[in-house]
């Protein structure tokens, strides 16, 4: 199989030597080639999923959009922005790894980018500067998300929705009122992206536990921002304990994890590259789910009856349909339960302010 960059560079090669240039020869070389392109991707297309990411030329979806092409699982890779995908994709394509990938530019090819897709990754939108909380980017990727939800509903509306865009409280309401409206809600396939949260709460906990942060499991439950953020330090796996100047430590560098990079950046954005990772994480655990994968367990911000709020983060069971079971919180310490009672009073205003975005 000959990649299509190679087979337009033999083209070029060969009718530069030819005098006076032979238009018909280029012409017929040019359809061979593209008849070969064709068939190799039609042969060549692993068996996989069908994955889209939205946002796909940004500070996360550029990482993100290489490390699913380089995912096992992924046949086909559609990558979408209003700026820039033409670049990216041109650069992401020449990865010599299995998944197929297309590119997708403005409004007017959203649905297109969409069509036949298994799970739609959605990290479009505006990041942070200091001094901003991610409630301060609402009144942009509100609507944004909310387009893009539109041609979710439209082209695929039993794709897996991953949602990155901030702030996460917030947008997967509105995803979930544009889905109601739609007629195509399915509370299962509707994930709000908190992995970044379970992935630094690991690397902090095995940094003062002196382990591997590979060996660690800490469930943050709750939502994604600020006192929302709740790590359940009770809960970590291996079985360990800390001291209470530990746990305030812990607590708040997990709960400010995001605000320590958007400043560190100074003003160049928030995180991107462990976010891509941490996405790559979760989107291949909702892979290996939709596979038939049997235990495969994540925690993400779903709509939920583990509290009295509509949405909620906490563990799920991912599989064929989505998040198929919503786990209990498991038992918490007094810490924690105090923690809970001020996340849900933030969370209930966050959701309500998306809910409201779609209903007013
Ligand atoms: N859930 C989480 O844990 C995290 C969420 N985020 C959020 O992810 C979002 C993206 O962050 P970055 O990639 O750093 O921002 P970025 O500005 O680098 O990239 C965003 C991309 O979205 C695109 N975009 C804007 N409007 C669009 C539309 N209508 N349709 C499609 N694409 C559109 C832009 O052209 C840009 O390429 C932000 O809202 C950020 O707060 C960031 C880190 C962690
Ligand atoms: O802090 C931000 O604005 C981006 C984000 O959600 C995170 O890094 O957790």
């Amino acid at each position: 199989m000959q990649p299509a960059s190679e087979a337009n560079q033999r083209i070029a090669r060969i009718s530069a030597h030819l005098h006076p240039p032979n238009l018909q020869v280029t012409q017929l070389m040019e359809e061979s080639a593209g008849l070969r392109r064709a068939n190799c991707r039609a042969k060549g297309a692993a068996p996989g999923f069908k994955v889209a990411i939205l946002g796909a030329a940004g500070g996360i979806g550029q990482p993100l959009a290489l490390l699913m092409k380089i995912n096992p699982l992924v046949s086909v890779l559609h990558l979408y922005d209003v700026v820039n995908t033409p670049g990216v994709t041109a650069d992401i394509s020449h990865m010599d790894t299995g998944a197929v990938v297309r590119g997708f530019l403005g409004q007017p090819q959203l649905e297109e980018a969409l069509v036949g897709m298994d799970l739609v990754i959605i990290p479009a939108g505006v990041p942070r500067k200091p001094g901003m909380t991610r409630d301060d980017l609402f009144k942009i990727n509100a609507g944004i998300v909310r387009t893009l939800c539109e041609g979710i509903a439209k082209s695929c509306p039993k794709a897996i929705v991953n949602l990155i865009s901030n702030p996460v409280n917030s947008t997967v309401p509105i995803a979930a009122e544009v889905f109601k409206k739609a007629g195509t809600y399915d509370p299962k396939r509707l994930l709000g992206v908190t992995t970044l949260d379970v992935v630094r709460a690991n690397t902090f906990v095995a940094e003062v536990l002196g382990l591997d942060p590979r060996e660690v499991d800490v469930p943050v439950v709750g939502g994604h921002a600020g006192v929302t953020i709740l790590p359940l330090l009770s809960q970590v796996k291996p079985p360990c304990s800390f001291t209470p100047p530990e746990i305030d430590y812990l607590t708040s560098r997990i709960q400010n994890g995001g605000t320590e990079v958007v400043e560190a950046k100074a003003g160049a954005g928030s995180a991107t590259l462990s976010m891509a990772y941490a996405s790559v994480k979760f989107a291949d655990a909702c892979l290996r789910g939709l596979r038939g994968d049997a235990g495969i367990v994540e925690c993400a911000f779903v709509a939920s009856q583990v509290t009295e709020l509509p949405f909620f983060a906490s563990k799920v069971r991912l599989g064929r349909t989505g998040a198929e079971e919503v786990l209990p919180l498991g038992p918490l310490n007094e810490y924690e339960r105090a923690g809970l009672e001020k996340a849900k009073q933030e969370l209930a205003e966050s959701i309500q302010k998306g809910i409201s975005f779609i209903k007013k």
